[in-house]
């Protein structure tokens, strides 16, 4: 297939909302007794009329709603692969924190068009109704327009923040300017230059000739006098004050931890906001200011005991100093992290900050972990139209270290630009996934094994093979039938050439593969008969267009310890 060229920062015409197939409409299969050959779910998504398929259909899945629909593949994923071809697919993943920029229904299916795979939620921000309403909105597009767009929910946490401004957008901070950082309780309107702080020893702990960061250095105070609750500080670095805005504070050229440093991970708030994303279904869970493995460990056996079964992700967020001294066992303990690089950079000097994140990339990659870069990637477009050159680099780096996916903030929660910042994001890691296949593919990370029990270790050995194969075959898609997902994440730690489509047959398991690189999720039901999954897959793809007769295709399964190489009939 053809790849199209994807130029810069060029991305084509704005896709509109998937169109019906082009095909006929096939004769309802006489076993299925279907009113009609649409789906009633997704009206425009037509069913297979192939003999063998129905055959298939019959034989495996007696079941009606097993077939309803037959298969299911994200809408703005099939426009993409119609159009592009899956060679040139994009392999990188993209995560939108919605806020209120985005959070209309337009806004979130302009969104869910241009390619997000994962709706972030800032619990940070606005109130549990207005989350609800987002996370609902996200979920009636995917059953009504075909997306399969995740939710994560990322927690408070409970480091030291500025108050909401009281209702103010934001506030400017000028040089030399002397400003109130009280922990008292204060009446609307809050008196001129004055911020509120969430932490109670905030005024005992900071010393006179501390420095105090705003979010990392975005405006910088010094500590000038104490008096009582009221800590007063003068500007030395003026800048833009933004609603709960992290607070850290400096003394001799380093950051002061002192009682705050013993505030829980999880807050109570956040533990009922944990109990509200349970409740709504979210997706991921991402945990801020992970300091250990035991509150990760301890969240996900909480999470097992409270859904009864629906497996939620739960995300480590990395930004702390505390989280680079237990780095392993952190990730180790979780199912994903994130490379907060706005936190993190208030907390060590920025120049160390990219070492980190490559560090944090391949270590996710060697223990099998998805990994999200995540913070100020295009920063200058929540004003601009364009992105900095800088920028554009930045997100370039992060898709050549390969991490599975990137993450809009401001950028797409509160910026004028943000369905511009994600076609960005889509066009420069198209353009980069192409020259990495063109040029580096040579460049291969060593693998270590990841496996610890022996049937694990054959799935892992499996996985290495058919991604070497598809690579040395230049195949066309690798397909797996996974009920887990495990073995696409296997995979996708691979980083093959080629696509993945990875076949699961339940729908959360299928939304939690949408964070990993290169991962085509569908969702579809199969039976342990290879050869009949296979031709029912191969009829069904086709007739969607998404594959073609002659594409090679190397197939693997959970339940089957084996590889099969062919060619679309
Ligand atoms: N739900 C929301 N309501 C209002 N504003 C929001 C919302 N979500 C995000 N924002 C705005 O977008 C900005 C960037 O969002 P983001 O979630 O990245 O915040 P952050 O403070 O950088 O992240 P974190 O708190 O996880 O470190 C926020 O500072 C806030 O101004
Ligand atoms: C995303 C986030 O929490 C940070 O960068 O700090
Ligand atoms: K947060
Ligand atoms: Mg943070």
């Amino acid at each position: 297939m053809a790849a199209a060229a994807h130029s810069l920062l060029h991305p084509p015409a704005a896709r509109k909302a998937p169109t019906p197939t082009p095909h006929s409409p096939p004769s309802p299969s006489p076993f299925l007794r279907l009113p009609s050959a649409a789906c009633p779910r997704h009206p425009h998504r037509l069913r297979s009329t192939s003999p063998s398929a129905a055959a298939a259909d019959l034989t495996a899945f007696p079941n009606p709603s097993d077939i309803f629909p037959p298969i299911d593949v994200d809408a703005a994923t099939e426009v993409e692969l119609r159009e592009n071809g899956f060679r040139s697919t994009r392999r990188t993943k993209l995560v939108c924190t919605v806020g209120p920029a985005t959070s209309s229904p337009a806004q979130l299916e302009a969104l869910a068009v241009g390619g997000m795979n994962v709706a972030r939620i800032n619990m940070c921000h606005g109130d549990r109704e207005w989350h609800r309403a987002v996370i609902r909105e996200v979920r009636r597009l995917n059953e009504e327009k075909g997306y399969a767009v995740a939710v994560m929910m990322d927690t408070e946490g409970s480091e030291i923040h500025m108050g909401d401004l009281g209702g103010a957008a934001s506030a400017k901070a000028e040089d030399g300017e002397v400003w109130t950082f009280s922990v008292r309780a204060f009446e609307l309107p809050l008196p001129e230059r004055t911020i509120n702080v969430n932490y109670d020893g905030f005024a005992e702990d900071v010393r006179v000739g501390d420095e105090l960061l705003v979010d990392g250095g975005m405006a910088r105070f010094e500590v000038i006098e104490k008096l009582g609750p009221d800590v007063k500080c003068r500007c030395t670095d003026p800048g833009l004050l933004l609603p709960r805005a992290n607070l850290t504070f400096w003394r001799d050229g380093s950051i002061v931890r002192e009682r705050n440093a013993m505030l829980p991970t999880i807050s109570s708030k956040d533990w009922l906001d944990i109990d509200f994303g349970i409740a709504e279904g979210v997706d991921f869970i991402a945990v801020s200011f992970v300091k250990s493995a035991e509150v990760i460990k301890h969240l996900k056996s909480y999470i097992t005991a409270k859904s009864r079964g629906s497996d939620i992700a739960v995300i480590a967020k990395i930004e702390s100093i505390d989280s680079l001294k237990n780095l392993h066992e952190i990730i180790r303990a979780s199912d994903g992290a994130m490379v907060a690089r706005g936190d993190m950079g208030a907390q060590v000097p920025l120049e160390q900050v990219p070492s980190i994140q490559q560090k944090i990339v391949q270590l996710c990659r060697q223990l099998n972990k998805p990994v999200i870069v995540a913070s100020q990637l295009l920063e200058s477009m929540i004003e601009y139209p364009t992105p900095t050159r800088a920028e554009v680099a930045d997100v370039s780096e992060a898709v050549r270290q390969r991490a599975d996916a990137l993450m809009l903030s401001g950028e797409s929660a509160m910026g004028r630009y943000p369905e511009k910042a994600l076609s960005v994001l889509r066009s420069v890691s198209l353009r980069i996934e192409k020259w990495w296949r063109e040029e580096k593919r040579h460049e291969a990370l060593e693998l270590q094994g990841v496996s610890s029990s022996f049937s694990d270790k054959v799935s892992e050995e499996i996985c290495n093979s058919a991604a070497k194969m598809a690579n040395g075959l230049g195949a066309d898609a690798v397909f797996v039938y996974t009920k887990t997902g495990h073995m696409a994440s296997l995979l996708s730690r691979c980083r093959p050439d080629c696509p993945v489509f990875a076949f699961t047959t339940s729908t959360s398991v299928r939304r939690r593969l949408n964070l990993q690189w290169g991962l085509i999720p569908f969702r579809l039901s199969f039976s342990d008969d290879m050869d009949s999954n296979l031709n029912r897959t191969f009829s069904l793809l086709k007739a969607r267009g998404m594959i073609q007769s002659g594409d090679l295709v190397i197939a693997i399964c959970d339940m089957l310890q084996s590889i099969q190489v062919m060619n679309v009939p």
